[in-house]
């Protein structure tokens, strides 16, 4: 079977083995479970893998990191893979977390993948929270606050509606932010949330 990967020039080639060796599980599984949508097979590296890379850099090295509703490893499986950072990929969906840890040993890749809801995971504060498709802003900080250590930050990939997005956050939360342009999609902005805490009426709503 050919992968229509695009490699990136100054790739290393084990780094380029591995992201092969992962494109290639992706595919096989993907014929049973929707990891991808099968439009975007010929895609993978473009929308899904360089989009999930271009967040590796932005990750201090030593953090530990927490990437919520990983689905098929975006971004957060592609980070480890990258950066052997510390990461926990929480995702829901059995099946697509025995995906998850396939794929981590196929890419000699070491990941705690967490087969829970975000909603009931128990893990030790990390320093960075990704997610990536998953849902609006204001659930994203809700769910991550509850990781975050002190001095961390999320990074979250978001499309168009990332303005909309933010002044809906900005109702319940302060945080400082940073929107980066996306290397991959047109649309997109990474977003880097730091200094993240409720809002005083918002903690009031909550009880
Ligand atoms: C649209 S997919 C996106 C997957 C991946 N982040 C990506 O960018 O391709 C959302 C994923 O989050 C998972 N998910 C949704 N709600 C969740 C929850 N409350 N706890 C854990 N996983 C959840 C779903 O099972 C699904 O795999």
């Amino acid at each position: 079977m050919t992968f229509h990967v695009k490699h990136q020039d100054a790739m290393p080639d084990d780094l380029r083995r591995r992201l092969d060796a992962f494109a290639a599980i992706l595919t096989r599984w993907n014929a049973r479970i929707n990891l991808v949508s099968p439009r975007d097979l010929p895609h993978l590296w473009d929308r899904h893998i360089a989009d999930s890379l271009q967040l590796a850099d932005l990750v201090p090295p030593g953090a530990r990191l927490a990437d919520l509703g990983s689905g098929g490893g975006f971004p957060g499986l592609i980070i480890a893979i990258a950066t052997g950072t510390d990461v926990t990929l929480i995702e829901s969906d059995q099946r697509k977390a025995a995906f998850l840890r396939e794929a981590a040993r196929a890419t000699g890749t070491s990941v705690t993948v967490l087969a829970s809801r975000i909603e009931d995971a128990d893990i030790p504060q990390v320093q960075v929270v990704t997610a990536r498709a998953l849902a609006a802003l204001p659930q994203l900080l809700d769910w991550a606050s509850r990781f975050l250590a002190p001095d961390g930050f999320c990074l979250f990939l978001k499309g168009r509606n990332v303005t909309d997005e933010l002044t809906a956050a900005a109702a319940g939360w302060h945080m400082t932010i940073s929107r980066l342009p996306s290397r991959t999609n047109a649309d997109g902005t990474i977003l880097k949330l730091g200094n993240i805490r409720r809002a005083r009426h918002s903690e009031r709503a909550q009880g």
